[in-house]
């Protein structure tokens, strides 16, 4: 019973914590085509045009989510695998068959009450669609029988009374909840020094980014007391880095607890081993990663002159993170380089000169011509759904009194 309610527990916590990192955000630029045709099929006809546009896929699936967002129910949620261990909202592709060969079954005894809890995870997770990526698409059965088993794809393997019982469809995302926030992630690499960090407080300032630290974050989790803490802590000390996935647990908790979706990773991906996992696991590809390119000395120098009482501040740790640097660091960011995502900034330079290099990467290119606050973007959007229904009529006028056809689905696919 103790065990069950821990479970039930586990997956609640889980669900909760799903619940405040997966919000949707409709995107103006989805929508627009999709209502102005929808505007102008039921108002100035083409009705067909409305049912093919009603039955389309997006409207059934990604439409609802994103109106439902737009409309107030601001935490869409993603349905994580309800049998899923406690922190497995942090699943990812690769993870839950992972979960699944951990624990293939669980075994829900008679009790009435636990079955109870049973179906209201199962319900909360019916209300809880999120239409985005489904991958498997699995059974729930709703009983008066009081033991069966169900393994942890939610298949019903044994039913041993059956009395009566019902199923409803429940869509399982199997992607990581950070892949469904789709966060936007810039990765801020640089030799130890290089003013990584003093950068990203102007850019969180100036460009409302949150600044998560790699490094700050471990050393959070010595300072918790968890049980990774001396690991972690012998290994910053020798200027060494830390596995992966300790890492990425990290990063994928912080970014998921934080409303925020645009993330600086700073000091992250040290090696291609974090490179090739973080992508793996969250599928977050990096918009840009922005290179502080600072001489050693210069580095040296600043370490040497940081006063913040860090444990690796010292010449013999401040040499060995210098041959990390070259030996693991430079290799990623010779990656990033062959898929042109590196913005190299000059980072000898004073703090202030290094920011106005900085700031030109971060000012949207349209913001430099015409800078628009959110008034104008609203009429820009109003305007272009307008632009688009008056470009509607003008094919359905041209259609009928030059092409003498009815503007329907089929006439424009017999005019293609
Ligand atoms: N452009 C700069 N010129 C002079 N000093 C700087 C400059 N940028 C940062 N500093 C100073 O250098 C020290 C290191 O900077 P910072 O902590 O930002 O580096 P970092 O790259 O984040 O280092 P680490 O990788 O060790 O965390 C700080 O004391 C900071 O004030
Ligand atoms: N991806 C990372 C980042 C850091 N570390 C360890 O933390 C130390 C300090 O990092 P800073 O970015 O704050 O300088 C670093 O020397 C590594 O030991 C890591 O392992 N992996």
């Amino acid at each position: 019973m103790a065990k069950l309610n821990r479970r039930l527990l586990g997956i609640e916590k889980a669900r909760s914590a799903t619940k405040d990192s997966c919000k949707l955000r409709p995107r103006a630029a989805e929508l627009m085509p999709v209502m102005s045709l929808f505007l102008y099929s039921v108002t100035v006809g083409g009705h067909d045009l409305a049912l093919i546009l009603l039955l389309s896929p997006y409207v059934i699936f990604l439409l609802p989510s994103r109106l439902l967002y737009a409309f107030g129910f601001s935490s869409m949620r993603m349905s994580t695998h309800p049998m899923a261990s406690p922190g497995s909202y942090q699943t990812t592709r690769s993870r839950v068959s992972r979960v699944g060969s951990k624990k293939p079954y669980i075994n829900i005894s008679r009790d009435r009450h636990k079955h109870t809890q049973f179906c209201q995870i199962f319900h909360s997770h019916c209300v809880s669609f999120n239409f985005i990526k489904f991958s498997t698409v699995f059974l729930h059965f709703e009983s008066s029988y009081t033991n069966y088993i169900v393994d942890s794809w939610g298949l019903l393997l044994k039913l041993q009374t059956s009395l009566r019982w019902k199923y409803s469809i429940i869509f399982e995302a199997t992607g990581s909840v950070l892949s469904l926030k789709n966060p936007k992630v810039i990765f801020v690499l640089g030799g130890p020094g290089s003013g990584k960090g003093t950068q990203c407080s102007n850019i969180v300032e100036h460009f409302g980014y949150t600044h998560l630290s790699a490094g700050d974050l471990l050393r959070a989790e010595i300072k918790s007391g968890s049980e990774n803490g001396t690991m972690i802590q012998n290994m910053i000390k020798e200027g060494k880095i830390v596995p992966s996935e300790v890492t990425i647990k990290l990063l994928e908790k912080a970014i998921a607890e934080n409303e925020n979706d645009k993330f600086l990773i700073d000091g992250f991906p040290r090696n291609e081993e974090n490179r090739a996992a973080f992508e793996s696991v969250t599928g977050i590809v990096p918009e840009f990663v922005l290179f502080f390119d600072c001489p050693e000395e210069e580095m040296e120098k600043r370490l040497l002159g940081r006063n913040q009482g860090r444990e690796d501040d010292n010449i013999d740790t401040i040499r060995k993170r210098f041959r990390v640097y070259m030996e693991s660091s430079l290799p990623v960011i010779e990656y990033y380089k062959s898929k042109e995502k590196v913005r190299k900034i000059d980072a000898a330079k004073p703090v202030e000169e290094v920011f106005e290099a900085v700031k030109a990467l971060f000012t949207p290119v349209n913001d430099k011509i015409f800078p628009l606050n959110k008034i104008y973007r609203c009429y820009l959007g109003v305007i272009s759904v307008a632009l688009n229904i008056y470009g509607l009529i003008f094919i359905r006028v041209w259609l009928k009194y030059w092409c003498g056809k009815e503007f329907t689905m089929r006439s424009v696919v017999d005019f293609m």
